[in-house]
């Protein structure tokens, strides 16, 4: 609880109109999660303004708003706080709101194009083998230890993720790893979060629909440097970053506290030498000044993992965890959903589903696919809808060019027309195609039992840009689906000569 007259405090400019001697139990943005004394925060968002909400919030217990409308209506008695400028007022007044839970917990956040998730992961199996408590924030799910949650977005809106750092607190997680997506950057949804190492995986295209710009997008990702280089309660902060990426000299540059590089091309701190990618895993050797050489032999495969390991190597180095921890997780550690995922559904032939969803994440994975295919590679992929156009020709581009087989489909179609999505996909298939198999099919069900129909013995099927996703977002609403699951109906269907239709 703190008082309004409190909250009103910290945001210059501040104005209560109404009841001063009220006090907050809760702060929200979502009328739908409203409870009794909730501050409701009104934000005009994309879609909607949340002060259309403002009567259910009352109805739902809300006893005040945050707005900077001075003409807004409130039912009788309900409390107005005026302030100039919303997210500043956000990130002022929800860590304090909380207590600053933050600063009582040691904070890893990762920032990158790709391979934030499946960092994500193995720092979280490395800290908790060296007997910390952890709780992880990102993509796939928010984790208190063992416990699952529910999560909207990569990296939660400041409201939520305060809430959701407290109740870690609470918990007594020594640890939080976190995920800090360039939107939240660029969005301050980390304000209030002193970062004690920070992460840079690399920088590729993706996003462009929101950040307009590499450089933009880039500089978005660069803030989580300046954030770890504020001065704060917190000692020994760390950036941790990937020199092999040319982006890793301006992470650096905005990191005014200890540097711990790592590559496997240039001069590092960290350096992963010998590698070999293999179908089961990749063997090389680490180094680093703290143990030497560490011979690993790896369960999860391909040059990416290995980056993403040193990624994780470099943030369990930071934080002082030993040697032997770091290398007992990564002699064990076997997968992170939906990330090269195999299938297993008793078929002669591989499936592997995979999250690549940008042009480097679809390079990546169907070149790691290309080192470890025995016979053809029949690729299952498609783009989001609402997110960046420009990759979708790219993608196109590299699919055509690294697999044999290609199937354009649907990934997230959202508010757009699945067919235009793929006739962009297709600009791009056709510039490389030759004379590679090619089919376009839109649903993405039957595209997958496609792919399964087409596959020979010993043939790679690999499903991309879905991975963990358990739903499929289109125009008309969000249905379940899995492409881990559909997969596997596929194999069974063939197997009893089915078609799609016949098993759903
Ligand atoms: C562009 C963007 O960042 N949009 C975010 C924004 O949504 P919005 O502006 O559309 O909000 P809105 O739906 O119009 O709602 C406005 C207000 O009305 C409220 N409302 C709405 C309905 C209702 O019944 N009652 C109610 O009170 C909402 O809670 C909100 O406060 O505010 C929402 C609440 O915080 C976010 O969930 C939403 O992220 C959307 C879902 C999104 O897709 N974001 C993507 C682009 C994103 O942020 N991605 C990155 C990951 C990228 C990566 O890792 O590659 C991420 O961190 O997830
Ligand atoms: N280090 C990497 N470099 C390039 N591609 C990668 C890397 N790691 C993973 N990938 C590819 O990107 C996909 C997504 O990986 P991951 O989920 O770890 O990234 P992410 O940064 O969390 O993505 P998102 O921004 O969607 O949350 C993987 O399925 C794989 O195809
Ligand atoms: N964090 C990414 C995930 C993309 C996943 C892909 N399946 C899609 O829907 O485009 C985004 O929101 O752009
Ligand atoms: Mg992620």
């Amino acid at each position: 609880m703190k008082s309004i007259c409190e909250l009103a405090r910290l945001v210059d400019g501040a104005e209560i109109i109404g009841n001063k001697e009220i006090e907050i139990a809760g702060i929200e943005h979502d009328s739908r999660k409203v409870g009794k004394g909730t501050l409701f925060v009104c934000i005009p968002g994309v879609h909607v303004d949340g002060h259309q909400f403002i009567r259910q919030a009352a109805v739902a217990g809300a006893c005040a708003i945050l707005t900077t409308r001075r003409d807004v209506e409130v039912p009788d008695g309900m409390t107005i706080l005026l302030v100039p400028e919303l997210r500043a007022a956000l990130d002022a007044m929800v860590p304090y709101f909380y207590d600053y839970p933050a600063r009582s917990m040691r904070i890893i956040g990762i920032t990158g194009t790709n391979g934030k998730t499946t960092t994500s992961y193995i720092t979280r199996a490395i800290l908790r083998h060296a007997g910390y408590k952890v709780g992880l924030i990102g993509t796939i799910q928010i984790m208190m230890e063992e416990e699952v949650f529910p999560i909207h977005n990569t990296t939660p809106d400041v409201v939520e993720l305060q809430h959701t750092l407290a109740i870690m607190r609470d918990r007594g997680m020594d640890y939080v790893v976190m995920e800090v997506s360039s939107h939240a950057l660029d969005q301050d949804r980390v304000a209030g979060i002193e970062f004690d190492t920070a992460v840079f995986t690399n920088l590729t295209q993706d996003h462009l629909d929101y950040h307009k710009t590499l450089e933009n997008y880039m500089l978005a990702k660069a803030k989580l440097f300046d954030h770890v280089s504020e001065p704060g309660v917190k000692q020994g902060k760390t950036a941790v970053v990937n020199v092999d990426d040319a982006a890793g000299k301006t992470m650096l540059a905005h990191a005014d506290c200890a540097h711990l590089t790592y590559a496997i091309r240039q001069p590092a701190d960290l350096r992963a030498t010998d590698v070999h990618v293999l179908a089961g895993g990749a063997n090389f050797t680490l180094n680093h000044d703290s143990f030497g050489t560490m011979p690993l032999q790896l369960h999860i495969t391909g040059i990416f993992n290995v980056y993403n390991v040193m990624s994780a190597v470099g943030a369990a180095l930071a934080e002082h965890v030993s040697p032997e921890n770091i290398a007992a997780v990564l002699r064990t550690f076997t997968s992170v959903p939906g990330r090269f995922e195999l299938v297993k559904a008793g078929q002669d032939f591989s499936i592997i589903v995979d999250y690549a969803h940008t042009p480097d994440g679809v390079e990546n994975v169907l070149r790691t696919a290309r080192e470890i295919a025995k016979k053809k590679i029949i690729a299952v992929f498609g783009c989001g809808g609402d997110r960046d156009r420009t990759k979708r020709p790219i993608m196109g581009r590299l699919a055509a060019k690294l697999a044999d087989v290609v199937i354009a489909t649907s990934d997230n179609p959202r508010s757009e027309d699945p067919e235009s999505i793929l006739d962009e996909v297709e600009a791009g298939v056709r510039e490389t195609i030759g004379d590679k198999h090619h089919e376009r099919i839109a649903d993405r069900r039957e595209a997958i039992f496609r792919a399964v129909e087409l596959a020979e013995p010993e043939d790679l099927v690999i499903i991309l840009g879905k991975g963990h996703e358990n739903y499929q977002i289109l125009k008309d609403g969000t249905i379940h689906f899995d492409d881990k699951e559909v997969a596997c109906e596929a194999v069974a269907a063939r197997r009893e000569g089915k078609g799609c239709r016949h098993s759903s």
